[in-house]
């Protein structure tokens, strides 16, 4: 099994990260990707190794669809480089935008928001995602006010890490709630639906094992469903891609266009958004790319030991 171990510049800081490095295999139905994030251990990410070998093992289920249609994804950054994003975006109707980021007011979150909605214009949707970091008193003051602030929100993803908390948010109906680290970091993933915790489940492929085990999740949770990166390269966009063209229905879009948020990519044509859509396919990196992108010596050997741990097998 061929593997690559790539290391790409983020434009703008991320979750907390300026780089973003992950190993690329290659099998026999083409490349897969395996990025846990650093602070995951070897248990949490055997899930992400199975979705990479799926994806070198494996052809990607048959495709309902061509296209996908994406939002623009708008880090915690300053209202005019959040304009310019959207407006660089390649023509996304939906935008998610960053909120609860250490070190970043309300007053802030206002400022992006209206920036975001001025380049979206008024037919646009916004979406904000807080990645849990709100208690529950926290996101009943601010969700209002953000609502006000974008002119309406389409949901707000995660506000309050528990489900408790997102089921008491959805009751008041202040504004839909999404629901992501309470799928892919939960032990149960259906406990979100029968709590009745959130109107759309955000679908991760690596986080959950693969895009057939993401597509049996979305066939049995009874709610709408949004596929969003895990801060990939375009290869393991593209097994994003792969599941939200398998699903029987699409009725959001998807969070799949963040290859804008590096500097570079493995892939000579990135999968990036034409007139707000990704297309379906899949992507090979490129050798010249994979060159100038390698990892350098000491972070490869790091990803080596990584997945010697994963898999239980010496490197
Ligand atoms: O959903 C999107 O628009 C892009 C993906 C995205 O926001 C994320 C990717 C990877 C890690 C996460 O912190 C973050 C998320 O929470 O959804
Ligand atoms: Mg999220």
């Amino acid at each position: 099994m061929r593997r690559a171990t790539y290391s790409i510049g983020l434009r703008t800081r991320f979750r907390g990260l300026c780089q973003r490095d992950g190993m690329l295999i290659e099998g026999e139905a083409g490349w897969g990707e395996f990025s846990p994030f650093w602070e995951y251990d070897a248990v949490e990410s055997r899930a992400w190794w199975a979705a990479a070998r799926e994806a070198a093992d494996l052809p990607f289920p048959d495709p309902v669809r061509s296209s996908i249609p994406v939002n623009v994804t708008v880090p915690a950054t300053t209202p005019e480089r959040a304009h310019a994003i959207v407006i660089g975006s390649g023509g996304c109707r939906t935008a998610k935008v960053k909120v609860a980021e250490p070190g970043q007011d309300l007053a802030a979150e206002q400022a992006r928001l209206e920036a975001v909605r001025d380049a979206l214009g008024p037919h646009g949707k916004i979406r904000i995602d807080a990645n849990g970091g709100w208690d529950l008193d926290e996101a009943i003051r601010r969700l209002p006010l953000l609502d006000r602030a974008a002119h309406g929100l389409e949901y707000a993803e995660q506000p309050c890490a528990a489900v408790d908390d997102l089921a008491t948010l959805r009751r008041r109906g202040d504004v839909p709630i999404a629901a992501d680290e309470s799928i892919r970091r939960a032990e149960d993933p259906y406990e979100v639906a029968r709590r009745e915790a959130a109107d759309v489940v955000v679908l991760k492929v690596q986080p959950l094992g693969g895009v057939r085990a993401a597509l049996r999740i979305a066939e049995q949770i009874g709610l709408p469903v949004v596929v969003s990166s895990a801060l990939e390269t375009s290869v393991g966009i593209a097994a994003g891609v792969a599941l939200a063209a398998a699903l029987p229905e699409l009725s959001h879009a998807c969070g799949l266009a963040t290859v804008h948020l590096f500097h570079d990519d493995v892939a000579d044509v990135p999968l990036l958004p034409t007139a707000g859509e990704l297309d379906v396919r899949r992507v090979a990196p490129s050798p010249d790319r994979l060159a100038a992108l390698a990892a350098p010596a000491e972070l490869v050997q790091r990803w080596e030991r990584r997945l010697a741990d994963v898999t239980g097998s010496p490197s």
